[in-house]
C-alpha cells in the first residue's frame, strides 16, 4: 500500500454496513462489479491455511451472483489460483491470486508471476529454518512464500528478521507483506488494488462500479481502489478505525448471508 493509501491515524471507524447499500447490486446489476477476498471475509478463518471449511450452498451463491451481474465478479485473494478453484468447484471465477501477482481474466487468460531459480532457493531455505520454529507453517504459493505464526506467537519477532533478511537478498521485486498472523515475501510489482483496475478495464468490469469486500492489510489497495472509482469499500470485522473501508460487516457468516439475499 503507498502512503498515500494509508489511512489517516485515528480516522473514524468504518460505519456498520447499511446493507442496503449492496442492495444496488441486486437492483442495479448492470452498473456494479463485485470483488471478493476469500480468507476472513468470504470463509471463516481457521487454524491451518489447508483447513478451511467451504458451505455447500457458497460456491452456488457466487455463481448465482455471478450471472446476475453479467460476469462482473472475481475473487482477489492472496492464496494462489490453482489452490481457489477447487474451493468452488464446479464454478470457476475471474480471479487475482498471490495479491495481484497473478491474474486470470474473465476470458479466462491467465498471467502468471516469474519464479526465478533465486526465489526457488530461497523458499528451500526458509523451509530449513522454520524446523527452529515449532509450529511454524511455510506455504510455498509458487511465486510467493508465507510463514504462518499462529501456532508459533513466540517466534513472530524472528520469523519476522529471518523474512527481513530474505527480503533485502531477494531485492526490489519483492515485498514483505504482512497478515493475519503470516508474514510472506511476495511479489513487489503487484497489490490487489492493481488487480481491481486491471478487471476493470476489461469486459465484462469495464464501466461499472466497484464494490471491494475484504479483511486485512492487503485489502487495503483495494479499498483505495474502489473509493477512488466511485464505488463501496466494505471491511471484515472491526479493524479499530485502521482501513479506508467505508463501511463494515460483522463476520463472514454474515457477508454469506447478505450476499445470499442478493441473489434474486
Ligand atoms: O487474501 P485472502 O484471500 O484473505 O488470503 C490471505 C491469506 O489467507 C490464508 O492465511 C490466513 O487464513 C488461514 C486460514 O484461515 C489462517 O490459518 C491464517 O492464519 C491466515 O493468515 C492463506 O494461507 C494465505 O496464503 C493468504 O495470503
Ligand atoms: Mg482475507
Amino acid at each position: 500500500m503507498s502512503s498515500q493509501e494509508q489511512p489517516e491515524q485515528g480516522e473514524a471507524k468504518p460505519r456498520p454496513l447499511n446493507e442496503p447499500a449492496l442492495t444496488a447490486l441486486s437492483l442495479y446489476p448492470q452498473d456494479w462489479a463485485l470483488f471478493l477476498d476469500i480468507d476472513g471475509t468470504l470463509l471463516d478463518l481457521a487454524e491451518r491455511p489447508e483447513a478451511i471449511v467451504v458451505p455447500d450452498y457458497l460456491p452456488g451463491t457466487l455463481h448465482a451472483l455471478s450471472r446476475q451481474l453479467g460476469g462482473a465478479l472475481a475473487l482477489v485473494t492472496g492464496r494462489a489460483i490453482e489452490f481457489v478453484d477447487p474451493l468452488f468447484a464446479p464454478f470457476r471465477f475471474p480471479v487475482a491470486g498471490l495479491h495481484g501477482a497473478e491474474r486470470r481474466d474473465a476470458a479466462g487468460r491467465l498471467r502468471r508471476a516469474h519464479i526465478p531459480p533465486a526465489f526457488q532457493e530461497m523458499k528451500q531455505v526458509i523451509r530449513h529454518e522454520a524446523l527452529a520454529w515449532p509450529g511454524a507453517i511455510v506455504e510455498d504459493k509458487g511465486a510467493a512464500v508465507a510463514v504462518h505464526f499462529r501456532h508459533a506467537p513466540a517466534y513472530e519477532a524472528e520469523i519476522g528478521e529471518v523474512m527481513q533478511r530474505h527480503l533485502e537478498e531477494a531485492g526490489p521485486d519483492w515485498n514483505l507483506q504482512r497478515g493475519k498472523m503470516v508474514l510472506e515475501i511476495c511479489p513487489s510489482h503487484a497489490s490487489k488494488g492493481h488487480a481491481v483496475e486491471a478487471f476493470l478495464a476489461e469486459t465484462p468490469f469495464e464501466g461499472r462500479r466497484p464494490v471491494a469486500i475484504g479483511d486485512d492489510v492487503t485489502d487495503e489497495t483495494m479499498f483505495a481502489a474502489a473509493n477512488r472509482l466511485g464505488g463501496q469499500s466494505v471491511r471484515i470485522g472491526d479493524a479499530n478505525g485502521k482501513t479506508l473501508a467505508r463501511a463494515s460487516i460483522g463476520s463472514p457468516a454474515r457477508l454469506r448471508d447478505v450476499l445470499g439475499t442478493l441473489v434474486k
